[in-house]
C-alpha cells in the first residue's frame, strides 16, 4: 500500500433495517483516502455517498450497521493501524479518533455549531477536549486558524455567536473548528450546496490551501461532477451502494468508461463552452433499493445494456494505471465517448 493512504476501506456493506426489510446501502465500497490529495465521491441522491462518510465517523443513523467489510485508519503513529469497523461509536478510542484524526464537516453548518456559543469558546472546548492546552494557548492558535481560513478581523469575530455570521463565514468558523486539532482526514459532504457561487469558490480555494498546507486528506462528497472536476484528485463514482468507476481524476474525467459517469458529466455545462450546450440529463431515476434490478443495477437505465448485463453484478475490471470500472459493456462505452 502507498505511504500516503490514511484511511483504507475494504469491501464495506453496510445495510440499514425497517419495517423487516433490508437495504443494501453500501454493497462492497472500496476506496483509500491519501494525505495531500481530494477524494471525491460523486453520485445521485440516495446512492450511499453519506453513508460512507458516516460508516467511516462510526455515525451511522439508527436501523443501520456495518455488515461486513474493513475501515482501517493508518495513524503513522505508535498506535498503528486501527480498525475502524470494530470499534464501538462510543468507545473512548473511537470519540478521540473523531475529532482529533477524522473531523467532517457537513452542508449545514449549524450541524456542528451550537447557537449559545461564541465561535471561540466552542472552539476552545474541541481543543480542550482533545489536547492539554491552557486557554490562553488555544486562544491563541484559534486566532491564527481564524485567520488562515480568511475570517476578517478574527480578534473580534472570536467573540462573537454563529448567528452574527454570514452564511459563507459560518462555513468557515466551521471548517477552522474542524480544522482545530490539525485532523489528518476531513471528511466534507456536499459543504457548498447552500452557497452562492462566489462564496463557494472560495471555500473551493480553502480547501485547496488545506490540502497543500496542511497535507490534510480530504474526502469530498458532492453530487456535481462540476465540483469534481475542479478540485478532484482521486475520483469514486457511486450508483446504488457500489463504486462503478474510480481513478484518477484526469482517467476518469478524460476517459469515463461507465455510461453512468458519462451521463453525469454530460448532465453539466462545460466551462468556456458557452451557452449552447447539449446538456443531457440521465434518463430514467434511481430503482427503489428495497426491491433492486438484479444484475448490473444501472441496467434498466443504460442504453448499452445486453441481456447479461441484468444476469449477474459486473467484476472489478482495472483499466490503464488506478483505472477501474465495473461494467461489462466498457469497451463499447469507451468508444462511444472518443
Ligand atoms: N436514516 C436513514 N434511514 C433509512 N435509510 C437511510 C437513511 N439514511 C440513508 N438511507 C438509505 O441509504 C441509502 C444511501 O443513502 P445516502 O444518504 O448515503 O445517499 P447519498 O448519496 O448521500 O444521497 P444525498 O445526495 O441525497 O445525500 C439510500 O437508499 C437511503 O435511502
Amino acid at each position: 500500500m502507498s505511504d500516503n493512504v490514511v484511511i483504507s476501506v475494504r469491501n464495506l456493506k453496510t445495510y440499514f433495517y425497517t419495517n423487516e426489510r433490508c437495504n443494501k446501502a453500501l454493497n462492497g465500497v472500496s476506496m483509500d483516502i491519501k494525505s495531500g490529495k481530494t477524494l471525491c465521491i460523486v453520485g445521485e441522491s440516495g446512492c450511499g455517498k453519506s453513508v460512507t462518510a458516516t460508516s467511516i465517523m462510526q455515525l451511522l443513523p439508527k436501523l443501520s450497521r456495518i455488515e461486513e467489510g474493513e475501515i482501517i485508519y493508518h495513524s503513522g503513529d505508535e498506535r498503528g493501524d486501527i480498525p475502524i469497523h470494530k470499534l464501538d461509536r462510543n468507545s473512548k478510542e473511537m470519540r478521540e479518533l473523531r475529532g482529533k484524526d477524522i473531523a467532517m464537516i457537513f452542508q449545514d453548518p449549524m450541524t456542528a455549531l451550537n447557537p449559545v456559543y461564541t465561535i471561540g469558546w466552542q472552539i476552545t472546548e474541541m481543543m480542550q477536549a482533545h489536547e492539554k492546552i491552557s486557554k490562553k494557548d488555544a486562544r491563541h492558535s484559534i486566532l491564527q486558524l481564524l485567520k488562515d481560513m480568511g475570517i476578517p478581523v478574527p480578534h473580534k469575530r472570536i467573540d462573537q455567536y454563529p448567528h452574527e455570521f454570514s452564511g459563507g463565514m459560518r462555513q468557515r468558523a466551521m471548517i477552522a473548528m474542524a480544522m482545530s486539532c490539525k485532523p489528518k482526514v476531513l471528511i466534507a459532504d456536499e459543504p457548498t450546496t447552500a452557497l452562492d457561487v462566489t462564496i463557494q469558490a472560495q471555500i473551493f480555494e480553502l480547501m485547496n490551501h488545506l490540502k497543500k498546507n496542511y497535507n490534510t486528506a480530504i474526502m469530498l462528497i458532492t453530487h456535481d461532477m462540476g465540483v469534481v472536476s475542479e478540485l478532484a484528485d482521486d475520483v469514486a463514482v457511486m450508483y446504488m451502494g457500489n463504486i462503478i468507476e474510480s481513478g484518477t481524476a484526469e482517467e476518469v474525467l478524460e476517459h469515463p468508461s461507465h455510461p453512468y459517469t458519462q451521463g453525469l458529466l454530460k448532465s453539466i455545462p462545460v466551462l468556456g463552452k458557452g451557452s449552447n450546450q447539449d446538456i443531457q440529463p440521465i434518463k430514467g431515476s434511481t430503482p427503489d433499493p428495497y426491491n433492486r434490478p438484479s444484475g448490473c443495477q444501472f441496467a434498466p437505465r443504460c442504453e448499452f445494456a445486453t441481456e447479461g448485463c441484468t444476469k449477474a453484478m459486473p467484476d472489478e475490471v482495472m483499466l490503464d494505471g488506478t483505472h477501474m470500472v465495473r461494467c461489462r459493456r466498457y469497451q463499447e462505452v469507451s468508444k462511444d465517448d472518443k
